[in-house]
């Protein structure tokens, strides 16, 4: 329930914890008593020692939930680290996640008049966020909360993103965010960045996810998911277990879960749907999902208790599939970047072949038929295959020896701890109307520029007075201001233009030369979009430390824009730490742009291998019900086919890491050059 205009305190000692009410992957969140306002409130725990992986992520998260301002969102009162915890003061929620719910009560989802319900406030939420220049990228059903009342408020801005970010921040448009299972295929791509309609996408899936229980595809592990979103038709109410549901709410899904962004209705239209003259009002929500249920903190410990019983049971058959109904029932967000745990689900796909539901092949397109047939012929498992085949198994064992580069991030200096005091500590504003700061301050922290780009969100009512146009504030935005390029050392991120720029001599002009070679789908990406003329964002100035996607931004540092930090045409001075950051560098440059020679070869292999295959296949497939194979050659040619098609898919998703691991390191380079600058 939402508490009037008060001063929470920034002292662990104010506040009493209860019982856990809820884990993601990174936090746990607590039941609490303010003690000196006594309201209870929810505390999101998070350990930042062991999130290094996304501190930036956090401190988003943190600085967007203190600003927003609308009943259907979930803000933060304040925040704050005591040890090496971040402490997120909320309120909260008791009525839990709709996915908490639906694993207590409704494990096959929830009735249609609910599901409108809910979704219209979520649609609310995101008009909100959109008008305001705002991705959710992790819209699901683990996200939204519901309150005692009925009220329901989206959760989780850890992978949220402004459209109007620059730098950095722009680039984590074009990057690999989000929950795979609702996860928009044109965020999967990451051909040509992505917008608001990601969140439609989400959205769609949501519904599908409160009308089953589940999400379409939640059974698998990512990379099979990655695959099927890709491949397959998308998702919809087309089962005979949808017969109860009306056509406008199979209308909504459709229109939402339509492979092209722009086909997509924005949120703002979808909320005029048909489909949400089904919603009732929110005490409906609560007679009609909340009534009985035990106390969120006794739902938790039995949600947790049978997690822990599932794994235990899954480690002891060896049975794999339950390891992504874990992290389906934990509502894992944000695509776990770990490389070993990569692995380990690529390899499952196999296994999970055998156990598809009708549901998830029958949303099939021509394509997944090309799948199955693959999937039910060939018996022998991808290592198998991959060992004797000719063309294959020596690119697969050439990616493998990739992995050095996780030694070489190993590398580098990481103690973020230290340098964060100061970065989390968001209290609540006086008045949190005055939380505008202008726009255009070039010297301003980088908490300060996010309430900048932030700073447009304000009241529901000032959203709907612009009639959820193009937010006011972008329309205050100073005008467009070329700078000179900014020298990133990200190699192929950079646009042409500078890459050719002869800013950067010897060795690091060398890599940057190679780098360019190997155009990979990041530089045009990052090509569209640093088109942007929007002034570079100033927080990339004040980077003092990174590790994984996390900046540590110096609370107190106030570094002037720096546009061009390689702007001589000497190499930068390499000394002490310099020189072995350079070296490092230097060595990472020169993996990078094996992998991605490596991946270019590989993008032509599939390219050949699926085009030439696909057709026989489908010639195949169509030709067997009128010319039966019958010669052992046409059985063997037939059965060779099918291998191809199956190292053709194994090879794909190799691709998907090999890009993913490209573009952590693009970033990490980007990062290093930038402090690389910071301390000369
Ligand atoms: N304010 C709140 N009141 C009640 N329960 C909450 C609140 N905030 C979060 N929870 C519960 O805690 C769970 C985890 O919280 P949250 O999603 O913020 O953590 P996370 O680590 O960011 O999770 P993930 O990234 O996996 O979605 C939620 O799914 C929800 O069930």
């Amino acid at each position: 329930m939402d508490v009037p205009k008060q001063k929470f305190p920034v002292n662990a000692e104010d506040y009493k914890l209860y019982e856990e009410v809820g884990e993601g992957v990174s936090a746990s969140v607590y039941r609490a008593l303010c003690v000196p306002l006594n309201v209870i409130v929810a505390i999101k725990v998070l350990d930042l020692e062991k999130c290094n992986n996304d501190l930036d992520g956090i401190r988003r998260e943190v600085q967007t939930m203190s600003l927003i301002n609308h009943p259907n969102l979930l803000r933060s009162y304040c925040s704050f680290t005591t040890g090496h915890n971040l402490w997120v003061i909320m309120p909260f929620m008791a009525g839990g996640s709709c996915l908490h719910i639906m694993k207590t009560s409704y494990p096959e989802g929830f009735e249609e008049p609910v599901i409108a319900t809910v979704l219209r406030e979520v649609l609310k939420a995101l008009v909100y966020l959109h008008a305001h220049g705002h991705i959710h990228r992790d819209v699901k059903a683990g996200n939204i909360l519901v309150d005692n009342n009925g009220s329901i408020k989206l959760a989780d801005f850890g992978v949220s993103a402004c459209m109007f970010d620059t730098g950095d921040r722009q680039r984590s448009r074009n990057t690999f965010v989000g929950t795979p299972c609702w996860m928009a295929p044109e965020v999967m791509q990451q051909l040509h960045g992505y917008d608001f309609k990601a969140d439609i996408w989400s959205f769609g899936i949501t519904a599908l996810e409160l009308a089953h229980g589940h999400a379409p595809f939640s059974k698998y592990p990512p990379m099979k998911v990655l695959l099927m979103t890709l491949q397959n038709a998308p998702p919809g109410l087309d089962y005979e277990r949808d017969k109860k549901f009306s056509k406008s709410f199979k209308d909504l899904v459709a229109a939402c879960l339509v492979k092209d962004p722009k086909k997509r209705p924005s949120s703002d239209k979808l909320l005029k749907h048909p489909f949400f003259k089904h919603a009732k009002t929110t005490d409906y929500l609560q007679r009609a999902i909340l009534d009985g249920l035990p106390p969120l903190g006794d739902r938790f410990r039995v949600l947790k208790a049978k997690e822990a019983e599932l794994l235990q049971n899954s480690e002891l058959n060896g049975n794999k599939e339950h390891l992504s109904q874990q992290e389906y029932i934990r509502g894992i967000s944000a695509w776990n970047f770990n490389l070993e745990d990569l692995k380990n689900q690529a390899a499952l796909i196999q296994d999970y072949d055998e156990s598809s539901t009708a549901e998830d092949l029958n949303a099939s397109s021509k394509q997944q038929d090309k799948l199955n047939d693959v999937k039910f012929s060939a018996e022998r498992s991808s290592s198998e295959i991959l060992n004797d085949s000719d063309d294959g198994s020596h690119l697969e064992d050439e990616i493998d020896e990739v992995p050095s580069l996780e030694d070489s991030f190993a590398a580098f200096p990481m103690k973020p701890i230290q340098a964060l005091k100061g970065c989390f500590d968001v209290g609540q504003a006086d008045d949190e109307d005055t939380v505008s700061p202008t726009i255009g301050d070039e010297n301003r922290s980088d908490i300060e520029q996010h309430g900048a780009m932030t700073s447009s969100l304000k009241s529901e009512d000032q959203v709907e007075k612009n009639d959820v146009r193009l937010p006011e504030h972008r329309k205050s935005l100073p005008r467009p201001t070329i700078i000179s390029p900014k020298k990133y050392s990200s190699g192929s991120l950079l646009p042409d233009k500078v890459l050719s720029s002869k800013k950067v001599v010897g060795d690091f002009e060398r890599g940057f030369r190679v780098e360019r070679s190997y155009s990979g789908p990041i530089q045009g990406r990052q090509k569209n979009n640093t088109t942007n003329s929007y002034p570079e964002d100033a927080s990339e100035e004040a980077v003092v430390q990174r590790k994984g996607r996390f900046k540590v931004i110096s609370a107190d540092l106030k570094v002037p824009v720096v546009s061009s930090t390689f702007s001589g045409t000497t190499s930068p001075p390499a000394s002490g730490i310099s020189a072995s950051v350079v070296s490092s560098l230097q060595t990472i440059l020169y993996h990078s742009t094996l992998q991605k020679e490596e991946l270019h070869r590989l993008i032509k292999f599939v390219e050949q291998i699926s085009g030439n295959s696909m057709e026989y296949v489908e010639a195949g497939v169509n030709g067997s019900t009128q010319i039966p194979l019958t010669s052992p050659r046409e059985r063997e040619l037939q059965s060779q086919l099918i291998q191809l098609q199956q190292r053709n898919t194994i090879l794909a998703e190799k691709l998907q890491r090999q890009k993913m691991m490209n573009a952590q390191l693009e970033m990490k380079l980007s990062d290093l050059m930038k402090k690389e600058n910071i301390e000369e």
